[in-house]
C-alpha cells in the first residue's frame, strides 16, 4: 500500500437493488472494527462518515426501466465529489457500501484523478448491463457498463465526462453469474475475465500473478479493488442480496488481498453489497474487514 493515510467512505445506500437492508453495511462494517483493524496496522485513519443518503422518497424510475435511477444518481454524484476530496488531501479513499451501484460514483471520482485507472472487479457478476440487456432493471448489475459510457446518459454523465474507464484496464475475478447480453458484451469489448473456472484450473496465486502483470503492461496509473462480498462463497459470506453458490473461498480471497498488498499497486478499493439482514451475526462484515486487513498489509508473523 503506498498511503498510510486512509480515508473511510460510508455510503448507506440500497437504492441499486431491491432488497432491503444493505444501506446498513457501512454500520455492520463499521461495527466489525474496520477503524481498530486499520490502525493497528499502523495506518492513520480517518473515518469520513456516511454520503447523505436520503430514505423514504417515493421511488422515481425518470421513465426508464432503471429502478430508483433518481437516487441512484444522487448518491453517486456525492460520492464521487467525496472521492475526489480525499484524494486531493492525499489519502487512500476506502469506500463501504452500499449496494454495488455506488461503484459507479467511486469511479466517477477516480476518473478524474487517474487517466488510465486498472479496476479489478472481484465479483459472483459481471455487473456490466446495459437498460437493454439488464434482466432486472437493477442498477447495482449495471456499474461496469456505465463506467465505460454504456447505458442511461443520466449515469455515465456523472461528473460531466465519460467514459471512466476502459474495457481493457477491467479484470474481472470470481465471475459465474453473467447474463447473456453481459456477455456478449464482454467478448465484444475483450474483457480479461477469471471466472470460476479459471480460478479452479489455475489457483488463485497464477490468477493474480496473471492481473498483476496484465495492468502494468497496461501502464495503468492507479488500480482500483471492487469487492463485492458476493465474490466469495455464501458460505463464508452468507450477508448478500444475489448470492451465488460455488464461489472463491475464504483462504483464496485472503491470498488474492496478500498478494496485490505484496504488490503494493491498489490505490483505492471499495467493499459492497454486505447486507446484514441478511448476515448470520455479522459473518459477512467480518470477512470484509479480515479481507481488508489483508489488503492493508496484516501477516501473522
Ligand atoms: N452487484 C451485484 N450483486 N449485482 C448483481 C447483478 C445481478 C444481475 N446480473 C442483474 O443485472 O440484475
Ligand atoms: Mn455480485
Ligand atoms: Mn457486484
Amino acid at each position: 500500500m503506498r498511503k498510510s493515510e486512509v480515508s473511510i467512505i460510508g455510503v448507506p445506500s440500497d437504492y441499486g437493488q431491491l432488497r432491503r437492508g444493505v444501506d446498513m453495511g457501512p454500520s455492520a462494517i463499521r461495527y466489525a472494527d474496520v477503524v481498530e483493524r486499520l490502525e493497528n496496522l499502523g495506518y492513520e485513519i480517518k473515518d469520513e462518515g456516511d454520503i447523505l443518503v436520503k430514505k423514504g422518497t417515493v421511488p422515481s424510475q425518470l421513465g426508464t426501466n432503471l429502478k430508483n435511477l433518481k437516487e441512484v444518481i444522487e448518491v453517486c454524484t456525492k460520492l464521487s465529489v467525496k472521492v475526489q476530496e480525499v484524494i486531493d488531501n492525499g489519502r487512500f479513499p476506502l469506500v463501504l457500501g452500499g449496494d454495488h451501484s455506488i461503484a459507479i460514483g467511486t469511479l466517477a471520482g477516480l476518473a478524474t484523478k487517474y487517466k488510465n485507472l486498472g479496476v479489478i472487479w472481484y465479483d459472483a457478476h459481471a455487473d456490466i448491463n446495459t437498460p437493454e440487456t439488464s434482466p432486472s432493471g437493477n442498477i447495482h448489475g449495471m456499474p461496469l457498463a456505465v463506467s465505460l459510457g454504456l447505458g442511461d446518459n443520466r449515469l455515465v454523465e456523472i461528473g460531466g465526462f465519460a467514459p471512466k474507464i476502459k474495457p481493457e484496464n477491467i479484470v474481472i475475478i470470481g465471475a459465474r453469474s453473467v447474463d447473456p447480453g453481459e456477455r456478449e458484451l464482454i467478448k465484444k469489448l475483450g474483457i480479461k475475465v477469471y471466472s470460476m473456472h479459471e480460478i479452479d484450473r489455475l489457483g488463485m496465486t497464477k490468477v493474480i500473478e496473471d492481473t498483476i502483470s496484465y495492468l502494468k503492461e497496461r501502464q495503468v496509473d492507479g488500480v482500483h479493488l471492487s469487492l463485492d462480498l458476493d465474490g466469495i462463497d455464501p458460505l463464508y459470506t452468507p450477508g448478500v442480496g444475489t448470492a451465488v453458490p460455488g464461489g472463491i473461498t475464504y483462504r483464496e480471497s485472503h491470498l488474492a488481498m496478500e498478494m496485490l498488498e505484496e504488490e503494493g499497486f491498489i490505490t483505492s478499493a471499495e467493499f459492497v453489497e454486505v447486507n446484514p439482514i441478511l448476515d448470520e451475526r455479522n459473518k459477512t462484515a467480518d470477512v470484509a474487514v479480515a479481507l481488508m486487513g489483508s489488503l492493508f498489509g496484516e501477516k501473522l508473523v
